[in-house]
């Protein structure tokens, strides 16, 4: 089916910060899609266009909705919407550059998603499913949710250094009963924070994850492991960790004290104190992964640490999903895991291809929203579709985390036995 017409629009992120949404026409209907936005961003990151210069929060992107109107949206006419791979082809070739920085990554990461949803209804398929037959894998799965409990780093207002504690309940035997585990764990997290440190302690962050005023991850970590425990569920939930380390990552060094914005009282530890800090909790706590444990210019950590500890190191920052630099990851072994974010990358194909590189070293993958978020459910879709077995969407909490969520929920119902839960086989899924 012909695409008649694709139009942009600026929407709002539950930041508050504008960004972009695109609708693409055909003779099925409208197909929509919006464009998150990271905080803790890695440089390597394709373009985000914002209006004035270099990408920053509360900037407008009224230039990157022109480029969709006034760019893209012509010589889109007449692409067949199921055409994923050549669509997103003419919108590399339309903006020319390697990092999107002229049409902007959010103003064509906007129309490709949006084209993925009417190349579904063209084919009459479940989004997941079209994911799925353009990758070529056959097999859909439901990832294990990673939810964010306890918020840190540059999406918080706490001192705490390191950016996300999740857990991963992968003993459950479907999502469902996965979520209202976490819905009970989460509940019991509060109760805890609210008996030990009082009522502001339950404020949440950027992801929904609640925000005490605790500075050290064992602490962060035993509290966890306490609500797991009062909600019944010790064995069946493992962790996992996102110090988001680039955040703090300063002249070669790492500073835990970062947020105090106070030179005289820095927490500096080297990239061999912090390796250390990470093989004591991994020792004393269920923890799943490690994400971003090192900065991104710290290449040679990541190398060092991934092949001394038996655990699952994640590239976030590291790898931007970048194919390019995912490559350059699996020859060095940097690590062992690919967190995909389309925005970081700016087209589904592209998404895909850093995916399929992944999978094929034998890493695991983690599918993930970023910090600013619209109620888009397009990355639960992508996850199932990719089989990339986990999603993190932070918490049970704040609507624009729950609609990827709950759009799992309803993909398991409507795909009954076509789909099943990756459980506590979340690392290794094959495609075929
Ligand atoms: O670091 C991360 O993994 C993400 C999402 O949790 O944060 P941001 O979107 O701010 O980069
Ligand atoms: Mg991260």
């Amino acid at each position: 089916m012909a695409i008649c017409d694709v139009k942009g629009r600026v929407v709002y992120d539950s930041r508050g910060n504008p960004t972009v949404e695109a609708d693409v026409w055909t003779e099925r209907g409208r197909f929509r899609a919006s464009c998150p936005s990271g905080a803790s961003t890695g440089s390597r990151e394709a373009s985000e266009l914002r209006d004035g210069g270099p990408a920053w929060h509360g900037k407008g992107v009224t230039k990157a909705v022109e480029n969709i109107n006034n760019v893209i949206a012509p010589a889109l006419q007449g692409f067949d919407a199921a055409d994923q791979a050549d669509i997103d082809a003419k919108m590399k070739e339309l903006d020319g550059t390697s990092v999107k920085s002229n049409l902007g990554a959010n103003a064509i990461l906007a129309v490709s998603m949006a084209v993925c949803r009417a190349g579904a209804a063209e084919k009459n398929q479940h989004v997941s499913q079209h994911i799925a037959n353009l990758a070529g894998n056959a097999y859909l799965v439901l990832p294990v949710p990673c939810f964010n409990m306890i918020n840190g780093g540059v999406h918080s207002g706490n001192l705490l250094a390191f950016q996300e504690f999740m857990i991963l309940p992968v003993g459950a035997a479907s999502f469902k009963e996965a979520m209202q585990m976490a819905s009970e764990t989460y509940q019991s997290l509060k109760t805890i924070l609210l008996a030990k440190f009082g009522r502001n302690a339950v404020n949440v962050g950027d992801e929904g994850g609640f925000v005490p005023p605790i500075t050290e991850a064992q602490e962060a970590l035993e509290i966890l492991v306490a609500a797991i425990k009062d909600a019944g569920y010790e064995g069946k939930i493992e962790i996992g960790i996102d110090p988001a380390a680039s955040e703090f990552h300063i002249d070669g060094k790492y500073d835990l004290n970062f947020k105090r914005n106070d030179p005289t009282k820095s927490n500096w530890i080297s990239s061999a104190g912090l390796s250390e800090l990470y093989e004591s909790v991994v020792d004393k706590f269920p923890i799943a992964f490690l994400e971003d444990p090192f900065g991104e210019e710290d290449w040679n950590a990541f190398v060092s640490f991934t092949a001394r500890v038996n655990i699952e190191v994640v590239g976030d920052d590291l790898l931007c999903t970048n194919p390019e630099i995912i490559s350059a990851a699996i020859k060095d072994k940097a690590v062992n895991s690919l967190l995909l974010k389309p925005n970081q990358i700016g087209t589904l194909t592209e998404a895909i291809e850093a995916v399929r590189l992944a999978k094929s070293a034998g890493w695991a993958v983690m599918a993930s929203h970023r910090s600013g978020e619209t109620t888009d459910d397009f990355i639960a879709e992508m996850s199932v579709g990719l089989a990339t077995g986990r999603l993190k969407s932070g918490a049970t909490c704040r609507g624009e985390r729950l609609a990827k969520y709950n759009q799992l929920l309803r993909i398991e119902e409507e795909l009954g036995s076509a789909v099943r839960y990756a459980g506590k086989n979340h690392r290794f899924l094959a495609w075929s």
